[in-house]
């Protein structure tokens, strides 16, 4: 479905010196470097998954997915989505893909919502009852209805965002590239996009490739993960698998019927947190589950939570490592 074998996409940027002189200098006798944006990255993706590609700013994500989608040229490499070469721009390869940014609009800016789809569907050569059946579907999982009248441009961040996944949606792509589809929504603007992926993806089976910062997307809707740093893969697998690698510890969250000293903790975990009667303790991941009877068994406890530490902490590790 998705396959990539030594991916490079290079930029050669000119580099300016700050100041006047330096300035004018540069106009007879400009100077170059090379940006390494994605170096040698292989993956394949099969028809059906989701998966979360994740890494910090600059990591190259964004310019990996302008390949995908045929927005870039590689700079070296092999690149190929649901049998064709993304740069080629096919019109048969551009009806069976999205591309969905969340900092660019997709949509056309001044029309009522319902007439930016229209122009869509002019777009993809969508006919008349696959566009009905896509839409409804589309302004009922998304709740769409009041929208549709309004200009895109008066759309609120969160409202514009759904009709964007909308639009991007109605020609039923078989892949969906997302990036950052969540960027800058509170939190029901997120809950809402998610659910909605989530949702869509179980009546479709899309294959979704989805960059975001916020792992609440990432931890709700891809069971896969692809870490990038500095523009070349670090880690490819199963979320599970990444937290196993990369966090030795788990967090057991006590509650207790009334404080206890600081002494009581020894040979059980680490205290981290400690708030008056709850405490949370650092516990190797292999002797979670005996330390946490142990508990239950020797203290007046009220409650006792086990869990991975934040997916944040997992990913910063990741690239502590690198
Ligand atoms: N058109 C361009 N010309 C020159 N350099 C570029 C260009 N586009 C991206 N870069 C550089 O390539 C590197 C990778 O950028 P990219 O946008 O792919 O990262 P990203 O992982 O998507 O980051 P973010 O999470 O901040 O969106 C960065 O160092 C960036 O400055």
């Amino acid at each position: 479905m998705i396959e990539v074998r030594d991916l490079a996409k290079h930029y050669r940027v000119h580099r300016r010196q700050p100041g006047l002189a330096a300035s004018l200098r540069s106009l007879v006798r400009r100077e170059h470097v090379t940006v390494r944006a994605v170096e040698r990255v292989s993956f394949t993706i099969s028809a059906g998954e989701v998966v979360g590609f994740l890494g910090p700013n600059g990591a190259g994500k964004t310019t990996t997915l302008k390949c995908l989608t045929g927005l870039l040229h590689p700079t070296a490499g092999a690149v190929r989505v649901l049998g064709h070469t993304p740069h080629r721009r096919e019109s048969a390869f551009l009806r069976r893909i999205s591309l969905v940014m969340g900092q660019r609009n997709g949509l056309f800016w001044d029309l009522p919502a319902a007439d930016a789809f229209e122009v869509n569907r002019a777009v993809y050569g969508i006919a008349e009852g696959p566009y009905r059946a896509a839409l409804d579907e589309l302004v009922d999982l998304l709740g769409l209805a009041e929208l549709l009248g309004r200009q895109v441009r008066v759309l609120s961040l969160g409202e514009r965002m759904r009709c964007e996944l909308a639009g991007a949606l109605l020609h039923r792509p078989d892949v969906l590239f997302l990036d950052e589809p969540t960027l800058g929504l509170d939190v029901n603007g997120q809950a809402a996009v998610r659910a909605f992926l989530r949702d869509y993806n179980d009546r479709h089976g899309a294959t979704v490739l989805l960059t975001s910062h916020y792992m609440g997307d990432v931890t709700a809707l891809a069971r896969r993960v692809l870490v990038v740093d500095r523009g070349t893969l670090r880690f490819d697998g199963d979320l599970a698998a990444l937290v196993e690698a990369h966090s030795p510890h788990r967090l057991v969250r006590v509650t207790l019927r009334a404080p206890v000293p600081a002494a009581t903790w020894a040979g059980l975990g680490e205290p981290v947190t400690v708030d008056g009667a709850v405490v949370t303790l650092a516990v190797p991941r292999a002797e979670t589950a005996a330390v946490a009877g142990r508990l239950l068994a020797t203290l007046p406890v009220e409650d006792v939570a086990i869990e991975d530490p934040p997916i944040e902490e997992i990913i910063r590790a990741v690239f502590a490592h690198a």
